[in-house]
């Protein structure tokens, strides 16, 4: 377990980061997610010991990093894949990195293994791809076996099979009761491999939530219906809402049609097509049906973790490009 407290660092007027509290669980994947320069890599390098906070401070399992005996048995850490000797084979890579945490050589053979790397274990750093420095470096981190694990943007430049092949791998860790942290801008792979976010800007804690409550919260989902007669249907959906939560239909005396949509639907007209908030596929089927108005389409279009992440940082975000001016 990570736990940040008012974890705070400055550089000279710049605060990076900005009495940060969190805690990273074990035992699942937390993504770490920011616009660029929100202080992701300045609070990962205070998480193991590589800038001291100005202010707070952060805790592994309750010690501070630089207090570990054996940090690398304790923590694993991919934050710059290329900042290595070149010169070295893979392997002496690893072994320097074993003898100066006490982790047996018999260890080297396993992570590369686990990597994908035995290879290539003798060939020079220097002339690995982006992928294999990728691999490399996570064979690093796990050279001590850690029970915690961060990974600073591990799929940057990595081709698809190498991103599932990380994603399998977080998962793998988390399901077998590490910590496992995680930044990255790409945010359909953080849908798909982290339970919880951890979200921050210019510094400051935005959002420390699981990933289903996180899109449920930020943004609604909504039904896309079209129908030659958009217009009519609309009225019908837009009618005085009932108070219920569900919608009413009934016939009235004089063959006409009273629904009552449910309290906060709501009808939107885009285009060609309507967008319903607050009612069900079914029950705008229901009405359509009573009415006897044709549907071409009834879709629920549900948020995707980028959209929710654009509407909650869209004010924090430091660097911006100015859209198109019509
Ligand atoms: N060594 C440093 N000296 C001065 N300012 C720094 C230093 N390191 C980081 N900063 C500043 O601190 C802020 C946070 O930077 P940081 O690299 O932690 O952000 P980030 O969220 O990791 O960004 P990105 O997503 O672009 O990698 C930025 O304004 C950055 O310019």
């Amino acid at each position: 377990m990570i736990r940040a407290t008012e974890l705070t660092k400055r550089y000279g007027p710049t605060v990076a980061v900005d009495e940060l509290s969190f805690t990273v669980e074990s035992g699942r994947v937390t993504g770490f997610l920011g616009p660029n320069g929100a202080g992701k890599s300045t609070t990962m390098r205070m998480v193991l010991g590589l800038d001291r906070p100005t202010k707070g401070a952060v805790h592994i399992d309750g010690s501070p990093y630089r207090e570990l005996r054996h940090p690398l048995r304790k923590v694993g850490a991919l934050l710059d894949a290329k900042a290595v000797h070149g010169g070295r084979t893979a392997r002496d890579h690893l072994l320097c990195l074993a003898q100066g945490n006490s982790i047996p050589a018999s260890r080297i053979g396993e992570v590369l293994d686990l990597v994908g790397l035995a290879e290539v274990a003798g060939r020079r750093i220097g002339g690995f791809s982006l992928g294999m420095s990728q691999r490399l470096g996570i064979a690093a981190a796990m050279l001590g076996d850690p029970e915690v694990l961060l990974f600073d943007e591990p799929v940057n430049g990595l081709d698809p099979e190498g991103i599932l092949w990380i994603r399998t791998l977080m998962r793998k860790l988390a399901a077998e009761g590490r910590t496992v942290f995680v930044s990255s801008h790409l945010m359909s792979e953080m849908a798909q491999t982290a339970d919880h976010l951890i979200v921050i800007g210019r510094g400051r804690l935005i959002a420390d939530s699981g990933t289903g409550a996180f899109i449920d919260r930020s943004s609604q989902s909504y039904v896309r219906v079209g129908s030659p007669r958009s217009a009519e249907l609309a009225a019908l959906l837009s009618a005085k809402p009932s108070g219920n939560s569900a919608v009413a239909v009934r016939p009235s005396r004089d063959s006409a049609l009273t629904v009552e949509p449910p309290a906060g639907s709501a009808v939107e007209s885009h285009g060609d097509h309507l967008r319903v908030t607050g009612m069900t596929a079914a029950e705008i089927g229901e009405v359509a049906a009573a009415a006897g108005i044709a549907l071409h389409e009834v879709t629920l279009v549900q948020p995707t973790l980028e959209a929710a992440y654009m509407e909650l940082t869209r004010d924090s975000a430091q660097y911006t490009a100015e859209g198109p001016t019509a």
